[in-house]
């Protein structure tokens, strides 16, 4: 399975990641959010160049212009509520796609706080069946969120070609995506590959609780 770390080629996306990173600059949530969003465009930007295409041909007022279009059929899933701004950006570029959703919270489960369940209760979906399923959730941690929140996408049909797509992931969260989703047709997608959780299943640096910097904090 394909993993393309953005990082990896020095771009504009370092200056977000500066920002979203910055626990002071975190304080505006309008910023964090935006920053979010812009990651979702450029990294929208980069799955497009994998998309396939057939060239058509476009009347301007002047004559025929031959231009290549994508084919696919995209499906933009994400998974609440951190996922949200992060759609958008994607939705900004492939603003064609079908839009599916599911909410998946992660819970801790022992009073130490170190064990995490996490809880699926909403689904909304257009068919996925043969389309190009983007799954977009900013944060790659265990990795169960995106495992039961693509589970419960494929209750609505079976995808041709699968990107998981998120802005810090982990090794092991990673490794999880590896064991769970069809090695033949995902590509992970990131913007950082950071060394690893705390005891809480943080992502360390990572952001915080990307949902609470996005929409202030929860019951
Ligand atoms: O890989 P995992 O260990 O499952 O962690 C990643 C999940 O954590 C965050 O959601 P969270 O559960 O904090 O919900 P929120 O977006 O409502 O804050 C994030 O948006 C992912 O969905
Ligand atoms: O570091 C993390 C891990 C999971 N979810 C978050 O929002 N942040
Ligand atoms: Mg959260």
């Amino acid at each position: 399975m394909e993993v393309i770390d953005l990082s990896k080629e020095n771009s504009i996306i370092g200056q977000y990641m500066a920002e979203m990173r910055d626990a002071e600059y975190q304080k505006n949530r309008l910023l964090f959010r935006n920053n979010i969003m812009r990651m979702g465009e450029y990294e929208a930007f980069e799955v497009s160049k994998r998309l396939n295409y057939e060239q058509r041909d476009v009347a301007t007022p002047l004559g025929i212009a031959r231009v290549n279009v994508p084919t696919d059929k995209i499906v933009l899933a994400t998974i609440f509520r951190a996922g949200l701004p992060f759609h958008q950006g994607f939705l900004n570029i492939f603003d064609h796609a079908g839009n599916a959703f599911v909410s998946a919270y992660r819970e801790y489960t022992d009073k130490e706080h170190h064990k995490v369940g996490i809880h699926v209760e909403y689904l909304a979906t257009p068919s996925i069946d043969a389309k190009t399923l983007i799954i977009a959730d900013p944060m790659l941690a265990t990795g169960g969120s995106m495992e039961l929140g693509y589970k419960a996408f494929l209750s609505k049909g079976t995808p041709k070609r699968i990107h998981v797509c998120c802005v810090i992931a982990t090794e092991e969260g990673i490794d999880h995506i590896k064991s769970v989703f069809p090695d033949d047709k995902t590509t992970i997608w990131c913007a950082a590959i950071d060394p690893g959780m705390n005891e809480h299943k943080y992502i360390v640096p990572g952001f915080g609780d990307a949902g609470d910097l996005c929409y202030g904090d929860k019951l």
